[in-house]
């Protein structure tokens, strides 16, 4: 019911935005859009590095790192000890980019597990600033719960011990606080509770640090006791190398990050992709043709003019042949996504992408049935080809 009546108001503010969308003809030429592009978001409020902005009509803050130059950040941490648990993506991006900033800073893994000898070979030392998952919990005052989310349902009461009243317990994902019915993860009195979530994988958060960029990340206080958590969590969201902060709620954050990374971001894309791909093939096309087509020129040409000046910008850069066909077509994919992604928003809201990410990567052998589905998707015709491919860039090609 719930969902369906969603469906109809989202039905209902689709058929509102299309009218104007029609009647702004489109057929914008390229120096017609610089000209007309929308200004830069008006900054209404500005205590250095806290803004209040305007994200087209609403009114957010967000906090900036100029408020929070190194110096400050070193004084700010200069008694703590951060304790980063866990060592995939988001423990390397993260614990690096805090050791980098000059905190103190030590690492928890099971010794001698796949986590523990990339920790050793990335330079943290064993006794020194590598430690067992509960001497790291002992010794960190703020500890950053960065294992896998079905690790941190699972290893919650060897940990809880350690998170005695006046530490600092952050999480990056809102996922084993919300779904506590799921992870039993209860928030332990007389500790802060807070999220700095990155909006992009631990690698990019690290490669951008060293660019001198930052990536997004989002913040949330969940419990706080000493009146000083969501300042402690802006301090750590810059430590950790983000650009900017927004403000979400440890539930809203594990919402739309389930949604997305199953959506857009990596499960409707790949969907798509393999149905262009297989049409294409179906009606004769070559490999490198198919490719070439619906993911090349999407990753190397266009999808970068959307993130360099928004969607009418990558628009404005095709023919106006494109931009008619485009346009046209636009509103038959929404329609046929709307559906599932609602059906995936209540997948998410029920409990049931939580649960199943917990029963699956809780087996010993989680990880080697993921390797065998990634294995499956490298093995196919289009990421075969799409190999070749990428191997004739002139800069892979020298
Ligand atoms: N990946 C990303 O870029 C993002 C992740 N997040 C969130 O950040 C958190 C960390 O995610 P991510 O960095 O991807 O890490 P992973 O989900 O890849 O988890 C990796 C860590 O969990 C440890 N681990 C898994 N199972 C166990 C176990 N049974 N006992 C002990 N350790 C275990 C692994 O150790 P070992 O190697 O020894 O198995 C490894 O150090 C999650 O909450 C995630 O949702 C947030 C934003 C983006
Ligand atoms: C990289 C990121 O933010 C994801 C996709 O949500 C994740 O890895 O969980
Ligand atoms: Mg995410
Ligand atoms: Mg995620």
């Amino acid at each position: 019911m719930a969902s369906r009546t969603a469906t109809r108001t989202l039905a209902r503010a689709a058929m509102a935005a299309r009218a104007p969308l029609a009647a702004r003809a489109f057929a914008a030429a390229p120096r017609m859009a610089t000209r007309f592009a929308a200004p830069a978001a008006a900054s209404f409020q500005q205590t250095r590095g806290l803004k209040t902005l305007d994200f087209g009509g609403s009114q957010e803050k967000v906090y900036e790192r100029s408020d929070w130059p190194k110096e400050k950040v070193l004084d700010y941490f200069k008694n703590d000890t951060i304790a980063v648990l866990g060592y995939g993506p988001q423990g390397h991006g993260q614990g690096l980019n805090l050791r980098d900033n000059g905190l103190n800073v030590i690492v928890g893994v099971r010794k001698d597990g796949r986590s523990w000898k990339k920790a050793v070979a990335e330079g943290w030392v064993p006794g020194k600033n590598l430690f067992s998952i509960e001497e790291a919990a002992d010794k960190g005052n703020i500890v950053l719960n960065l294992l896998s989310d079905a690790a941190q349902r699972d290893l919650w009461p060897t940990i809880k011990p350690f998170i005695t009243p006046g530490k600092t317990l952050y999480f990056s994902h809102g996922f084993a606080i919300t779904y506590k019915d799921q992870t039993h993860v209860e928030a332990p009195a007389g500790v802060d509770v807070v999220l700095c979530a990155p909006k992009g994988s631990g690698a990019t958060l690290r490669t951008l640090f060293l660019e001198g960029k930052g990536l997004n990340s989002s913040i949330a206080v969940f419990q706080d006791v000493s009146g000083k958590a969501h300042e402690r969590v802006v301090a750590l969201g810059v430590a950790i190398g983000s650009g900017y902060l927004y403000e979400t709620t440890f539930q809203k954050e594990v919402y739309s990050d389930l949604f997305g990374e199953r959506g857009v971001l990596m499960g409707a894309i790949q969907g798509l992709f393999r149905a262009q791909y297989d049409v294409l093939r179906a009606q004769g096309h070559s490999p490198s043709e198919a490719f070439n087509e619906t993911v090349e020129e999407a990753t190397q040409s266009l999808f970068p003019l959307i993130g360099a000046k928004g969607m009418d910008w990558m628009y404005a850069n095709c023919s106006v042949t494109a931009q008619r066909g485009a346009l046209d077509w636009h509103q038959k994919f929404y329609d046929a996504s709307l559906p599932v992604f609602n059906e995936l928003y209540e997948s998410v809201k029920n409990g049931s992408e939580t649960k199943r990410a917990l029963d699956k990567n809780s087996q010993p052998d989680y990880r080697e049935q993921l390797e065998v589905e990634l294995q499956e998707i490298r093995d196919s015709e289009i990421w075969r080809a799409g190999s070749t491919v990428r191997s004739l860039r002139p800069e892979n090609n020298k």
